[in-house]
Formats: structure tokens, sequence, C-alpha cells
């Protein structure tokens, strides 16, 4: 293996930073400015190695010339999957003045997240994300502490409990039906089924969050979606932290602070009207809480109070949003095309569910427990797209994992998308069937670490419950209504499952196909 100190920093730049040509002058004196840093002061890996550590474990070298892996517009996800190949499960990456620690077996991800997992247990700082938040970031970018435990506690005990989660039934199933009528007007006429299940998916959230539909709500759904979208645009700054002006210079800065403005507006205004309804809203016996309401409620209560200012009320929301925005639409999406790819496993499902539920117009909540093959059907999905490509972590002091040094603030990210396709673990991998799950004990809880899709340990997902509920049932009336086919005569085998790059992972091209009500059906 070549060692070079800077070749990974350079050449994984293009990976990480899309940027206009009008950045080009910042970021060529950006990587000079880090070549004379190197030349002249060298630069933190030299550091790394020479530090006093115990003896056995040893430095985990920088990786050399790369450039072989590195296909153009390949996803960042790929190329660490394909340089695992040849450098094995735990690779260490220097990412412009980041150490990036790349792992790819479900042994080193089980060190990181079980075995030290308070080490580990801390998110990589964004700058650009807290541009655009209120308080401490909310739950996911908040750092590890008593301020994270209790938004934490929050979270997990009130606004997705499994209480809350039943709560919300009913609007799922009101959501979805409106979806299945939208589908149902398509006429036989070829239509982008993708739009259609973001905005039911989407709708299902900001309903939970506000209990309205309004047009305000349509706004910052946009915001936060393109937010995410800019966020996972990594920006220069991310990868040179000690250039902060950087991104003041590329714009970055303004956005997310208009972006922060347009939260603000928003934001700002429900939580004010909300404030003055809540009471004879809540003393109504029929009145369902939303998500605002019961945050409201909690500010009003002595043990919660002292915390949940305003500002922690708008990051938690946000949280929330950004958090089912994109990745459940996603499974869904990915469920679709493979069922579309494969009939096989398609007809299998509906004639589960077809049977089971005989005559029925819409299948509800109740109608899904007893089909089990659906569910292995999402988890097969989250196995080979899981949404959330990365669990990304920080190690919070110096620790050895797999006999090398990680140094203190390195950026672990474990490639969820890659344990999915291990071969060690799976057999035959990247084909699609969901029987392997069939006899097995592989859950969605984050304790088998060649399965992560919503991670593992104290900052596991705590929105999996939500999502999967959501999915399941618009996965099911969407198969079990309608017989689908791809559009424009495509046939199966050439339908593309070309993803998209960014935080999260859906599919490039929208899914356009033909819906036809089943006879039996309704
Ligand atoms: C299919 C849907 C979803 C997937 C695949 C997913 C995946 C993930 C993953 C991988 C993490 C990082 C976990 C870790 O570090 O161990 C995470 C964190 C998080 N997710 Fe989700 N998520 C989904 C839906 C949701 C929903 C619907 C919500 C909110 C309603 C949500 C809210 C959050 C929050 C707040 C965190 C940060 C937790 C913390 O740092 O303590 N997620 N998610």
């Amino acid at each position: 293996m070549q060692t070079t100190k800077m070749g990974v920093s350079l050449d994984l730049l293009p990976q990480l930073l899309r940027f206009n040509n009008h950045l080009l002058p910042i970021i060529l004196s950006a990587v000079l400015f880090l070549i004379l840093k190197t030349c002249f002061y060298g630069h933190s890996s030299s550091r790394t190695s020479k530090m006093k550590l115990p003896p056995g474990p040893k430095p985990l070298p920088v990786l050399g010339n790369m450039t072989q892996f590195i296909r153009a517009k390949q996803s960042l996800h790929v190329v660490l999957h394909d340089l695992a190949k040849a450098y094995g499960p735990i690779c260490h990456l220097k990412v412009g003045q980041v150490s990036l620690v790349s792992v790819t077996s479900s042994e080193v991800a089980k060190e990181i997240l079980k075995t030290q997992e308070l080490t580990f247990a801390q998110r990589p700082k964004s700058p650009i994300f807290e541009a655009a938040r209120f308080d401490q970031g909310g739950l996911g970018f908040a750092p590890y502490g008593e301020y994270w435990r209790k938004i934490r506690k929050v979270c997990v005990m009130e606004l997705l409990s499994p209480r809350r989660v039943r709560e919300f039934r009913s609007l799922r199933e009101q959501r979805i039906s409106d979806l299945m009528e939208s589908v149902k007007c398509t006429t036989g006429l070829p239509f982008n089924i993708s739009e259609m299940i973001f905005n039911c998916s989407n709708g299902i959230m900001l309903e939970a969050s506000f209990g309205q539909k309004c047009s305000r709500l349509d706004k910052l759904s946009s915001a936060v979606t393109e937010e995410l979208r800019l966020a996972s645009q990594s920006s220069l700054a991310d990868v040179f932290p000690s250039l902060w002006f950087l991104n003041h210079l590329n714009g970055v800065k303004a956005k997310m602070t208009h972006f922060r403005a347009v939260f603000e507006e928003i934001l700002g205004g429900i939580i004010a009207d909300q404030k003055i309804g809540a009471k004879s809203r809540i003393h109504s016996s029929s009145y369902e809480e939303n998500l605002v309401d019961v945050l409201l409620r909690l500010q009003e209560s002595t043990e919660t109070a002292s915390y949940l200012s305003d500002n922690t009320i708008k990051d938690i929301i946000l949280d929330m949003v950004g958090g089912g925005v994109d990745t459940s639409p996603a499974v869904v999406e990915w469920a679709l095309s493979e069922m579309m790819k494969n009939s096989d496993i398609m007809k299998k499902v509906q004639a589960e569910l077809r049977d089971s539920s005989k005559g029925k117009a819409i299948l509800e909540e109740a109608d899904l427990e007893k089909n089990q093959y659906l569910k292995l059907i999402i988890k097969e999905t989250l196995r080979l797209h899981p949404p959330a490509v990365f669990v990304g972590r920080v190690s919070r002091e110096d620790c050895i994992i797999h006999g090398y040094d990680i140094p203190k603030e390195s950026r672990v990210l474990i490639n969820s998308w890659s344990l999915g396709r291990d071969p060690n673990c799976w057999e035959n991998p990247e084909k699609f069937y969901p029987e392997r799950f069939q006899s097995s004990s592989i859950d969605l809880a984050g304790t088998n670490f060649e399965f992560l899709p919503f991670g593992s340990g104290k900052r596991m997902c705590p929105g999996a419950r939500f999502a999967v509920a959501s999915i399941e049932l618009m996965l099911a009336n969407l198969i079990y209504y309608f017989d689908w086919k791809l559009a424009n005569g495509l046939a199966p085998e050439e339908l593309d499952m070309v993803e998209d790059s960014g935080l999260t992972v859906r599919r490039l091209n929208p899914l356009i196909v033909v819906a036809t009500p089943h006879h039996s059906t309704g």
C-alpha cells in the first residue's frame, strides 16, 4: 500500500464537496493553504502517529493514493465500500483537516456502537446546521450530555412513544386513503408515484407535528428539504474547520440564515397560535394532541419547564420534520421498485394481503398484523437501501478500535449500506430476497451490527416506530389495491436502481408507473 500524506485529502475532496465554478478560487486557495500548512507545520495525522500509546495498538495509517477507487460521480458510501475491499474493514482517510474513519464490518461497528458506546456517543459538529437552528440543535446534533439526555427523554417517552405512534393511527389511515384516491385518479396513465409517496409521508409527519394542513406548512417542509439538500452538499468549511470564514464566502452561511428566518416566521407563528388555543382544545375530550401541543404542555410542567424554551421546541420540531421528511418515503419507493423488478415477490405479497383482507376497500393497521411477508420485504429493503447510509459519530476521547489508535475528534462513518452487502454476513447479498429474514432473529432494534438502518444504542433513531408504521400501511395499501406496471413499456429488468446522493439516499430518477385497481379489492 502506498502511503502519502496528501493523496487522500485531495482525491476525496471532489467527492465530498459539490461546488459551483465561481467557488473555484476559494477552493484552490484553501487547498494551497492546506498544502503550505502541511509542508511547514506537518499535519495532524503525523501528530497522531507520534502519540504515546500503550504497547500493542498501532496508529491507523492514512491511506495513500486512491484515485483508482474513485470513479466519476460515485457516492461516498460506494467509494468507501470499494476501499474496504482493498484495505480492510476500518480505513483512516484524511479529508481536508478532518480525520475520517470509515467502518464497513459488523465486528468493528459493534466495538464502536456497543463496546465503546460512550466514547462514540457524540455526533460530528455541523456548523451548517447550527446556523439554521435556535438552541443546541435539538436532539440530532446536540452534544452528548445533560441537555441531550433530557431532550432525548422527551422525544422517546412523549413524542415518539409506542402510545403516541398508535394515537396517530387514524391520521395515517386518512392520509393514506387520500393517497389511494390520488392514485385512482391517474386512470391507467403513467404517473410519478415517487412524488405522491413523498407528499403523503410528508403530510403525515407535518400533521402529526402541527395538527393541521395549511400553506405555511408546505413552505416549512420545502425549506427543510432544501436545507437538508444544502447540508448534504458538504461545505468546504466542514472539512477545513480552521477556515471558518469559508461558509461566509461561499454563501452557505447566508442561505442557512435565510432558512432560520423562514423557520422562525413559521414555527414562531404556529407556537404563538397554539399557545392561545391550547387550553380550550386540550380540555375537549375528543381532542388528539399534536407534537407541538405535547411540547407546550411539557413547557408548563415543573419537571421540564427549565429546558423546554420556545427555541428548544422549534429545534425539536425541526428534528422531527427533518428526520422523517425523506427517509420513510425512500423506503416505500425502493420497496416498490424492488417489487417491480421481482414480480414473484410482488405476486406473493399481493396474494397474502388480498387473501387475508378479501373485499376490503382499504387496509387498516389492524389488518397488517397477520401479514408477515410484508414485514420481511421492508427489512430486506432496509438492508439493501438504508435511506441513511451512514451512522455518523465522533470519538470523544482517544481510544483503540480493532487494534488501532483512534484519536479524539475523529469522525467515524459506519457504512450501513456496505454492512447490508457484506458477503461474510449475508448469502448472495446483492439479491433482493425477503425470505432471508424468515427464520432469522435479526430485527430493527440495532442489536445486530450487520443490519443498522436505524443505527444503534444511545443515539439510535427514536423515530423508527413512527417511520415503520407509515411505511407498512402505505406500502400495504398500494400493493393491495393496485396492480402495477412500469410506464412506457419498460421491462422490469430495464428499471434503473440508480441512487441519488445526499443525507438520505433516494432513487435518483422518480419511479414512473401505471396503476390499475385490482378487481377483487374495494
Ligand atoms: C425510515 C426512516 C428512518 C431512518 C432509516 C432513520 C435513520 C436514522 C439513523 C441511522 C440515525 C442515526 C442513529 C445512530 O446514530 O445510531 C437516526 C437518528 C435520528 N432520527 Fe431517524 N430515521 C428514520 C426516521 C425518523 C423519523 C420519522 C424521525 C422523527 C419523527 C427521526 C428522528 C431522528 C432523530 C431525532 C435522530 C437523532 C437521535 C439522536 O441523536 O439522539 N428519524 N435516524
